[in-house]
């Protein structure tokens, strides 16, 4: 067979291929084939068809590249000192986010812009190829509003986050009813989910319900912050409103897990906040044992969690989670897109998150032989070469 048309590579001298699809495994000694934007074959290389070009990875592992379901990218400022003062004995508080609005406020457009697409840039450098980014640092109906337009510039999974935290001075249900009437009606154009910050020191369970039954009238999906810093109600509320992701999910009941793992409401687990804010970790291996689908996100932000690298995540997961190397890479690609409802494609908007006929040629090669190096090597840049929407967007040092 010759796949026809012009653009279509081979990729050939695939060590070991996660293609994250039931259907498909892992292969070893595989092939890709890609087609525009989209994988058009996957199989054994000895059964490879040929295409126009073809690409040798030198007996390399090849996954789909990350899906980074939980960012916080739109934001001026550092935190560094709180940090510091965190690794010295302090706990994490909530009002944090109130530093980090006062920068994000203060930044022009040219500046928040050119900041935002550092990050995004970032962390393709690091295999991620699809990202969700929140508003939630602007907290007035214009800073949110702008948030949300400079975000969906640069990614395609855009998240209202005007539930971060009440701003200063302001009744809390007052605020609410802004962010449910006219802050909501800013942002609609520019967003597809909404997410709340639903914990003690930010909103309570029936503001954070007001907040995403407003959101979810508005036609938007739903997403919430919860169980992060103390039991709470955040994963009943998300099961309740039916949220693709709760995420966070530090403290977590029986009941929680039980709730999670009869419903589609994905727990995302975020093992370098975790770790940044000293937290008991998420537990991911219980949430999996009972059959709840986990997705793994760097909930990258200046407060809680300042990285980009789902390697790292990843390894993280492995190392001190519990999970194994597939299970965590799985979770990071597949979970997270499920995390998004990017899991199944459509006619104008392609699956991400798998290898497999029809999915978005968004693919990872580790300069490894196979994916079990992430965590066998934590920290180390294992990142070779990305292919995203089907073009090479990160070549291997010294080639073009
Ligand atoms: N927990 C709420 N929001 C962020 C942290 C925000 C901040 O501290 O700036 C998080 O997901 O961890
Ligand atoms: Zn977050």
């Amino acid at each position: 067979m010759i796949l026809s048309g012009p653009g279509s590579t081979l990729i050939t001298g695939i060590a070991e291929l996660s293609t994250v699809d039931p259907a498909l495994g892992t292969l070893r000694d595989a092939a890709v084939v890609i087609e525009g934007e989209r994988i058009a074959w996957v199989g054994p290389a000895s059964r490879a068809p040929a295409a126009d070009t073809a690409v040798d990875v030198g007996g390399r592992a090849v996954l789909p590249g990350w899906v980074d379901s939980h960012t916080h990218l739109v934001f001026d400022g550092d935190r560094a000192a709180e940090f510091a003062a965190r690794m010295a004995g302090q706990a994490y508080e909530a009002g944090g986010i109130a530093v980090t609005t006062g920068a994000t406020r203060a930044a022009d457009d040219a500046r928040l812009d050119g900041l935002v697409a550092g990050r995004v840039r970032e962390a393709l450098a690091g295999g991620t190829t699809s990202l969700e980014t929140k508003t939630g640092y602007g907290l007035t109906v214009e800073d949110e509003a702008r948030s949300a337009r400079i975000a969906a510039a640069h990614v395609e999974d855009v998240t209202f986050l005007g539930a971060h935290l009440v701003p200063d001075g302001l009744d809390p249900d007052t605020y609410v009813d802004t962010v449910c009437g006219p802050m909501l009606d800013a942002v609609a154009p520019h967003v597809r989910w909404a997410d709340v910050f639903c914990e003690r020191g930010a909103f309570t369970v029936e503001q954070s319900r007001r907040v995403l039954t407003a959101c979810r009238d508005a036609g938007l999906g739903l997403r919430v912050h919860g169980n992060q810093l103390g039991p709470g109600g955040g994963v009943a509320l998300a099961v309740e409103v039916g949220a693709a992701s709760v995420d966070h999910v530090n403290h977590v009941t029986d009941d929680d897990v039980d709730a999670l793992a009869a419903s589609d409401t994905v727990a995302t687990v975020l093992p370098a906040c975790d770790l940044s804010t000293r937290a008991p970790l998420a537990p991911a291996r219980r949430l999996l044992d009972a059959g709840a689908t986990v997705a793994i996100a760097s909930n990258a932000n200046p407060g809680t969690s300042w990285t980009t690298s789902m390697a790292f995540c990843v390894a993280t997961a492995v190392l001190q989670m519990g999970l194994t190397v597939p299970e965590a890479v799985e979770a990071a690609t597949l979970g997270g897109a499920k995390a998004l409802r990017r899991d199944v494609g459509t006619p104008d908007r392609p699956a991400v998150g798998r290898l497999a006929v029809g999915a978005r040629a968004d693919l990872h090669v580790l300069d490894a032989p196979s994916a079990v190096h992430l965590a066998y090597r934590p920290g180390m840049p294992l990142t070779w070469a990305v292919w995203q929407r089907g073009r090479r967007v990160v070549a291997p040092a010294g080639r073009p």
